[in-house]
């Protein structure tokens, strides 16, 4: 930025606190931080663009790999370049056995699966055979081999948890496909692989959520991916981020039936409390990628032969947009996505770790994009304590 900025104006719509300081734009709703060609949203209007390809379009014909490859890439495969990276990802389907220990451990104890994946992933950054390479063509290769992993960590720890034997990775399987084969143990059918492909899809990337933020805040210390990954994870966890899609399916198991739906939602409310699954900073209209998976949750429950947990969202969603629609609140992608896997037989705690399966690329995209436009973040806070307290010797204190 140029030196000659001496006052900058932001614009925000969001909220403003006052301090003795100045304002301050509270959860930076709003601020700029970056340029990005990467993903675009029109929160008015409940529209989603990865360079530039509409979210429906690239949900309707395209597959998981074919839209990593346009997030790292900047553009859709060919034929050919699709299946070289295909290639690439299955020949990285493997895991030092150091960090399938730490995987698995963190398993038998029953620890929250995003924690294993934290670990996980800071623990292959110790296995780097370059670590002192930051080039965008060595952090490019490190992404591909962080979304080959991070399937088989989450499915090493799901069978530990459980004392199954681990099931090692296929490589002549779709990324989707040998996710669920890791994790079951058998070839998973085409609905089942669809579901997951077509979640994949919809979690790639998502412009700057805290998230994204969080891996741009590490990366831009000049740490290594790895580090700025296992940030980008230990943020997604919250439940008011990735961490919802949990606590959406838990309030869906708690309701119990469609019947229940709406005094249980009505007293949540009335309580001041929040339906897990609904609202977002940026979207002020129905969630798009919401809308895709509700449709795939639709119809994976009709296959399956149970309906019931559609049909208690499906209450649910009619209470929320008669209550909370007015006030530009609509449920968002974790609102439906957990019921899909609840309806493959994953349980809740996997829904976000999946979540990151996905996110892992836009991840490493946009810290991959933030290394070209690079400044150190590091902002400032308004300071309202004290100055210059006298000091107390310890025996003197009260
Ligand atoms: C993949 C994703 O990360 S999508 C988001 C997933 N998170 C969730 O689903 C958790 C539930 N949702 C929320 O908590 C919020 O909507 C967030 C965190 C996603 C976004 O929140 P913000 O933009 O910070 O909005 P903020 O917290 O300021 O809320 C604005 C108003 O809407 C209300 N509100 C927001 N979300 C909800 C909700 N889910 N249920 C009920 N009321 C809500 C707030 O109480 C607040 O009301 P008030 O102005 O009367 O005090
Ligand atoms: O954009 C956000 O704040 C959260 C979100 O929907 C995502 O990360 O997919």
């Amino acid at each position: 930025m140029s030196e000659e900025v001496k006052e900058v104006k932001i614009e925000t719509s969001g909220k403003v606190i006052q301090s003795p300081c100045g304002p301050i734009i509270h959860g930076l709703e709003d601020v700029l931080v970056k340029t990005t060609t990467i993903s675009d949203i029109d929160g008015k209007n409940g529209i989603l663009w990865y360079r530039g390809y509409r979210i429906d379009d690239l949900a309707k014909y395209s597959t998981f790999e074919e839209v990593a490859y346009l997030i790292l890439y900047g553009k859709l495969p060919n034929r050919k370049e699709l299946e070289d990276f295909k290639e690439l990802l299955a020949s990285y389907r493997d895991l030092p056995s150091e960090v399938y220990s730490i995987v698995t451990t963190l398993g038998k104890v029953k620890a929250h699966p995003m924690l294993a994946l934290e670990a996980g992933v800071a623990a292959l950054g110790a296995f780097d055979e370059n670590p002192n390479d930051y080039s965008k063509e060595a952090n490019l290769k490190r992404a591909v081999k962080l979304t080959s992993a991070l399937p088989i960590m989450i499915a090493a720890h799901y069978r530990a948890s459980r004392g199954l034997d681990l099931v090692k990775p296929r490589k002549d399987l779709s990324h989707a496909a040998n996710f669920l084969y890791m994790m079951f143990g058998k070839e998973p059918d085409e609905t089942s692989t669809k579901a997951i492909d077509l979640y994949l899809v919809l979690h790639i990337d998502h412009e700057v959520p805290a998230s994204t933020f969080a891996t741009l805040v590490a990366i831009s210390t000049w740490t290594d991916l790895y580090s700025a990954i296992a940030a980008g994870i230990a943020t997604l966890k919250g439940p008011l981020h990735g961490g919802a899609n949990e606590a959406a399916m838990k309030q869906y198991l708690e309701i119990g039936s469609p019947e229940n739906a709406r005094p249980y939602v009505e007293k949540l409310l009335a309580e001041g409390k929040r339906v897990m699954g609904v609202g977002h900073r940026v979207y002020k209209a129905y969630d798009p990628r919401a809308r895709i998976y509700k449709e795939l949750v639709r119809q994976l429950s009709e296959v399956k032969g149970n309906m019931t947990w559609y049909r208690i969202a499906e209450e649910v969603e009619k209470v929320v947009l008669e209550k909370l629609a007015p006030k530009k609140l609509y449920p968002n992608i974790d609102f439906w996505s957990g019921i899909a896997m609840y309806l493959l037989g994953i349980p809740y705690e996997y829904y976000t770790p999946i979540f990151a399966m996905s996110r892992v690329v836009g991840w490493a995209a946009h810290a991959i994009e933030y290394l070209d436009q690079h400044r150190l973040f590091r902002p400032r806070a308004c300071y309202t304590g004290p100055h210059d307290v006298p000091y107390v010797p310890i025996d003197k204190r009260q």
